[in-house]
């Protein structure tokens, strides 16, 4: 046996509560310890692959299309970490991040029956949207289950909400935590230590009991995995290589059905901004563009993964495609329904897709009072006074 075991935790929690940011912030923050990042995306674009610092290093890998609970075997999953936990990889601790339908329990499951030597479950860490936590319980019970199963529990997002209503999630999800550590953060910056200090000696089982990795006969729906969160969802994945046009896209979202919770990815405005893609983030009604330079020789594509409930796929996918725009001329005034919901570039935001630094000082019209600024009526982040 390998007196050397690595510490592999699973970084879980529903869409958009803040895996990613979380993750770039422990990238970026690592000191002296090496990091292997394992990325399970839901789409068949893996978007928050593509988000993570260092994704072209060899220390982080990407599980794309489907939840890694729902693997058929885990074949997959044990090479990555047998290639991360290598000990000529001289790296220190791995951190799984699932993907926001996951079921954690199945990935702990998985790691317990690993016959790596060298590695050791190191725990779970569940990231909450401080600022959606009441509605995604009441549609999604079984949050509170994930909850009650966790080493770790970071309520997320506490810029989006009043600190009181945030002391009073604090405390609900310190109720359904049990025993594990529950601490608030914005945008995951959370000590660091935190996760390495976490490290375990020996096996562990963290906080669940022995019900919980029984292997309960579930009813199944082919997958094996009824009852899942992602059963109830599908997902869309949209790659264009003409460019959208800012007015009907901004058509599109702002009208966007409540099943519609989760889209991420980036848009290419084409001439209306020639130098910038855009990464695009909703979660809920919640909605921010990121301008970045495109780096020299990238193509110039649109890839969006849009997930929901109820949502109908085809109608989606034809809106979508009637916001390709093949006009060679630009459509300034068009982005104003955009650069809304750009950052203001002194806010104290980071940037999903450059190390956690803030974005490029791409000039917001916003500022400028492009239509709906700030308008918290229509839009309550947007509410000036908030940072989310
Ligand atoms: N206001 C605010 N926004 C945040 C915070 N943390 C993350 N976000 C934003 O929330 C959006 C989703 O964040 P991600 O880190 O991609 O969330 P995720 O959990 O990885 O998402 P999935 O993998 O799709 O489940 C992005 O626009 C982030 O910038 C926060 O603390 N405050």
């Amino acid at each position: 046996m390998n007196t050397q075991q690595i510490p592999v935790i699973v970084l879980a929690g529903f869409l958009g509560s803040g895996k990613t940011t979380l993750l770039n912030h422990l990238l970026h923050r690592s000191g002296g310890s090496r990091i292997g990042a394992i990325v399970n995306d839901f789409g068949s674009i893996e978007i928050d692959a593509m988000s993570v610092a260092g994704q072209l290093g060899d220390s982080t890998v990407s599980l794309g299309n489907g939840c890694l609970c729902c693997a058929v075997d885990a074949s997959e999953l044990d090479e990555y970490l047998e290639r991360l936990a290598h000990p000529t990889a001289g790296i220190d601790v791995i951190v799984i991040e699932a993907s926001g339908l996951a079921e954690p329990q199945e990935l702990v499951k998985m790691l317990l029956a690993s016959e790596n030597p060298h590695i050791v479950y190191g725990g779970l860490v569940e990231v909450v949207d401080a600022a959606e936590f009441d509605a995604t319980r009441e549609r999604h019970p079984e949050v509170d289950r994930h909850l009650g199963i966790a080493d770790l529990v970071v309520v997320n997002k506490a810029d989006r909400v009043p600190s009181e209503e945030h002391q009073r999630i604090l405390g609900v999800v310190q109720g359904l935590a049990g025993r594990a550590a529950v601490v608030a953060a914005s945008f995951g910056r959370v000590d660091v230590e935190l996760f390495f200090d976490r490290a375990p000696v020996g096996e562990r089982v963290g906080q669940l009991s022995f019900d919980d990795l029984r292997d309960e006969a579930e009813p199944t729906d082919g997958c094996g995995h009824h009852g899942h969160l992602h059963s109830a969802y599908e997902s869309l994945t949209f790659t264009s290589e003409a460019p959208l046009g800012p007015r009907p896209l901004m058509a599109l979202l702002d009208s966007r059905p409540e099943g519609l919770y989760r889209i991420k990815g980036y848009v290419d405005f084409g001439p209306s901004d020639p130098r910038n893609r855009y990464a695009v983030h909703a979660v809920g009604r919640f909605l921010r563009f990121y301008p970045e330079p495109w780096a020299p020789g990238e193509p110039r594509l649109t890839q969006l993964v849009l997930i929901g409930s109820g949502v109908d796929v085809p109608a989606l996918e034809k809106e979508l495609k009637a916001c390709r725009e093949y006009a060679p001329q630009a459509d300034e005034h068009g982005m104003w329904g955009v650069l809304r919901y750009v950052q203001e570039p002194d806010a104290d935001e980071p940037h999903l897709g450059g190390l956690g630094e803030p974005g490029p000082d791409e000039p917001s019209l916003g500022d400028s009072g492009g239509p709906g600024l700030g308008d918290p009526e229509s839009d309550p982040d947007l509410d000036p006074g908030a940072t989310g």
